[in-house]
């Protein structure tokens, strides 16, 4: 037997190519020792090969000890048929050992080492080490823990349906088995190889587990059919429990797979979400600057211009015709007054460098002092008249609009010229005065150029011309600056209206209404003012500006450090938020303040209808600072001498439609820094808004009528008497607006004190701060973005 054993082995362990068994080379030599000592030491188990399936369903020819270990109990030997399946990893892992009931057999429920489904489980199974571990201690095993706990029971129906009494009495009986009727024992097959001769129990063993009882070798009192089929159904639940629990677990592990397979997609489409949007903002960004470059473009123009003059003027000097260059030729005048500013200020210069050199001789005392003295006094004298003849000049230059001198196709500012004439003064008292008169005549276009600046934006109108659709980012409010839908249904109070004409024929109870309006409201519109004819000529004049190509409007687009010209106000970071407008703002009054290179002149009858217009503002604007002087406790002269030289401002709005309009604002929360604005808008359509009592309400257009309202410099005269209220204009989704506000501004050097007569310090002490001048409040605003209107008035208000 042992020979025979020897030789299966080694042949199966031999065996090479798809036939080899799945175990290490190095480790086969032990298997077949294991195996052998086995069937030496317990000759019931025998070694054989047999398809092994995983759980997964691979299957394996694997070794295998099939047979039945001996176990004791109670005195009797009983034989456990089992199966030890040596898994490829033996004998580095333990093997698989199973019990493997007959037909006739049922495994105990629950048992401490056997799963149901026949698996064993002992200690020494749990702690297996290699190389010490080995298949004959685990049969010993097997045999010890076996006998403390039988794992295997027969099982049959009693051939009695109605057992008698005795047999109910019968130990090994049970009414409450598990198996209905059934009694299960210990099963003990007999083998011929028994180890030891089966004794036969001379009296019936005590149940090892409440519900069963032992059965004897021998003794056949179940009926195997019976039990046969028990095993067979429990053994397929447990392996359909065992399949069901696979396949969960697979399934389980499937979805847990496709789970993060989901969260990695979302993650990605997160992603590509954000990069589009990144794109699309580049685009934004792109299609933004590209306008911004088009807008440029004729000032590229002028650079081609410029360079072609300078080649051809390095050509000469190429040809050595540098010195047969005259200077005198390098600028020719465009016309008889070009030429004549270019004389007297060439003279100027001449005068201005021979006094210079006077000075000099005279500090070194190359000339005695008297003869200093006469000289400078002559030299100061004829720049004087040169001086004098330029600003004259410039006057007429101005109102010709002839803004620039041109040789052909190159233009250079007039301004360019006239400031070389600020370069050294002399010490004398005479030439200061003389040079202050000439600095004097320069004052306007310095100044123009000193109030402050705007960034350069896109045209709104020239976005929603290309795609009506789009609102770029930089223009859609943060949510808490957005119009609440609910503001945006027209509202039913009205804003005073005041009559004119009553006033200027004195009607005091008029002029108490304005009183009343302009303390509760600082709004009202005006009707009967008398500008009736004038406003459609104005209105079609400014229409006439914004229907015109983009590049027409760009050659009067604001200047870099300018606050006048095409473009949008208040900008002063590329962060800021924008509104949905485009603008335009001219300097009216006086007509020698106006810039003309701003002036559309192309546009037949724009000047004109301006100009016809401010003088009916003018005019309005005396009388309402005539009525609010007398209000103010005043002589009716006093506001309007107060603004020194008053000045008009005229700024027209553009706003275009959206197709989102409830996420962008026409014109941004902000007050007016005027003393008054006389605004014009659309007869049919609502959209300027104004803060009366916390709350948002729309001025309804009242045709014909112009709106008036109160400005910082009025609250601050008044000592916050006549507010200046905080206003907003909304877009509409179907129709563009245009607007046209003139602000009423003072003198730079006024300073917006509190006047006397509204100051009390027992009933209305003063709020706001003396000597600050208008100027500086002005740059301080347009410093800033457009943010309500505290923002602004704090810097007038005393700190209290
Ligand atoms: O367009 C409007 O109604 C308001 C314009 C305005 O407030 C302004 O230009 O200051
Ligand atoms: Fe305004």
């Amino acid at each position: 037997m042992a020979q025979y054993t020897q030789q299966f082995l080694s042949s199966v362990l031999s065996q090479r190519g798809p036939a080899a068994l799945p175990y290490a080379e190095d480790v086969k030599w032990f298997i077949r020792q294991h195996l052998v000592s086995l069937t030496e030491a317990y000759p019931s188990l025998q070694p054989k090969t047999a398809t092994f399936t995983h759980n997964d369903g691979r299957t394996v020819n694997l070794l295998q000890a099939d047979g039945t270990v001996p176990m004791l109990f109670q005195g009797v030997t009983y034989n456990i048929p089992v199966a030890i399946w040596l898994t490829e990893s033996y004998p580095r892992h333990a093997p698989l050992v199973f019990v493997n009931p007959t037909r006739d057999m049922i495994i105990k429920r629950p048992h401490q080492f056997v799963s149901p489904n026949g698996v064993v489980s002992i200690p020494y199974i749990q702690n297996w080490v290699y190389p010490s571990s080995n298949i004959v201690e685990l049969a010993r095993n097997l045999c010890h823990f076996f006998g403390r706990d039988p794992p295997l029971y027969s099982q049959r129906k009693p051939s009695n349906p109605n057992p008698s009494p005795n047999y109910a009495s019968n130990n090994f009986s049970s009414v409450n088995s598990s198996v209905g009727s059934a009694v299960a024992r210990p099963a003990i097959p007999p083998r011929v190889y028994s180890p030891s001769p089966t004794p036969t129990p001379t009296s019936t063993p005590p149940p090892p587990y409440g519900t069963g009882s032992v059965y004897g070798s021998g003794r056949i009192m179940d009926d195997p059919a019976e039990v046969f089929k028990k095993n067979a159904i429990n053994k397929l639940v447990e392996s359909l429990n065992g399949d069901i629990r696979e396949l969960r677990k697979t399934r389980e592990a499937e979805l847990e797979g496709l789970f993060s397979a989901q969260a990695v997609l979302r993650k990605r489409e997160e992603e590509l979400g954000k990069g589009l949007k990144e794109m699309q903002d580049e685009k934004e960004g792109l299609e933004q600057q590209l306008q911004i470059v088009l807008m440029n473009s004729d000032v590229l123009e002028g650079c081609d211009v410029l360079e072609g003059w300078l080649s051809e003027n390095e050509e000469k000097m190429g040809n050595n015709e540098i010195n047969s260059l005259d200077v005198d030729e390098t600028l020719e005048p465009c016309d008889a007054l070009s030429k004549q500013m270019l004389d007297c200020t060439a003279s100027d210069l001449v005068v201005e460098d021979v006094i210079y050199a006077l000075d000099k001789a005279v500090q070194e005392g190359a000339i005695p002092f008297d003869q200093y003295l006469r000289n400078v006094r002559l030299l100061s004298r004829e720049q004087f008249f040169h001086r004098a003849t330029a600003s004259k000049v410039r006057a007429v230059q101005m109102q010709a609009q002839l803004i620039v001198i041109r040789r052909p196709s190159v233009w250079i500012p007039c301004f360019c010229l006239a400031s070389e004439n600020q370069r050294s003064f002399s010490s004398t008292l005479e030439r200061y005065m003389y040079a202050q008169l000439a600095i004097m005549a320069t004052e306007y276009e310095d100044k123009a150029l000193g109030y402050g600046s705007s960034l350069p934006v896109p045209s709104v109108q020239e976005i929603v011309r290309n795609d009506a659709n789009n609102v770029p980012k930089r223009y859609i409010k943060n949510l808490e600056d957005r119009p609440l839908s609910s503001e945006r249904l027209p509202l039913l109070l009205d804003i005073p209206i005041i009559n004119l004409s009553l006033l200027t024929n004195g009607d005091e109870e008029e002029r108490r209404r304005l009183d009343i309006a302009c303390k509760e409201w600082g709004f009202f519109q005006i009707i009967n003012h008398g500008a009736d004819e004038v406003l459609p000529k104005m209105k079609a004049a400014v229409a006439a500006f914004f229907e015109l190509p983009l590049c027409e409007k760009m050659k009067y687009r604001m200047a870099a450090n300018d606050i006048q010209g095409y473009g949008q106000f208040y900008v002063v970071s590329d962060e800021q938020k924008l509104d949905w407008s485009d603008s335009m703002l001219l300097m009216t009054m006086p007509s020698y303040i106006r810039n003309m290179k701003y002036w559309p002149i192309a546009i037949p009858g724009f000047k004109e209808a301006l100009e016809e217009y401010s003088i009916e503002l003018e005019r309005i604007t005396y009388e309402i600072f005539g009525n609010l002087s007398s209000l103010m406790g005043m002589e009716r002269g006093v506001l309007k001498e107060l603004h020194g030289i008053m000045k008009l401002g005229m700024r027209m709005n553009y706003y275009p439609t959206c197709s989102q309009p409830d996420l962008v604002l026409g014109i941004s929360p902000h007050s007016d820094s005027s003393s008054i604005t006389l605004l014009v808008q659309d007869d049919d359509l609502t959209a300027l808004q104004i803060k009366h009592k916390e709350e948002w309400v729309s001025v309804k257009p009242v045709p014909n009528a112009i709106v008036v309202n109160i400005g910082d410099v009025v609250e601050a005269w008044s000592n916050g008497l006549y507010e200046s209220i905080e206003h907003r204009a909304l877009i509409n989704e179907k129709k563009p607006r245009i607007s046209v506000a003139t602000f009423v501004i003072p003198g730079d050097d006024v300073a917006l004190n509190p006047l006397e007569t509204m100051v009390d310090e027992n009933h209305r002490p003063r709020i706001y701060k003396n000597d600050v001048k208008y100027v500086e409040y002005l740059r301080h605003t347009l410093a800033k973005k457009m943010d309500g209107k505290a923002t602004n008035l704090e810097y007038l208000k005393l700190q209290m």
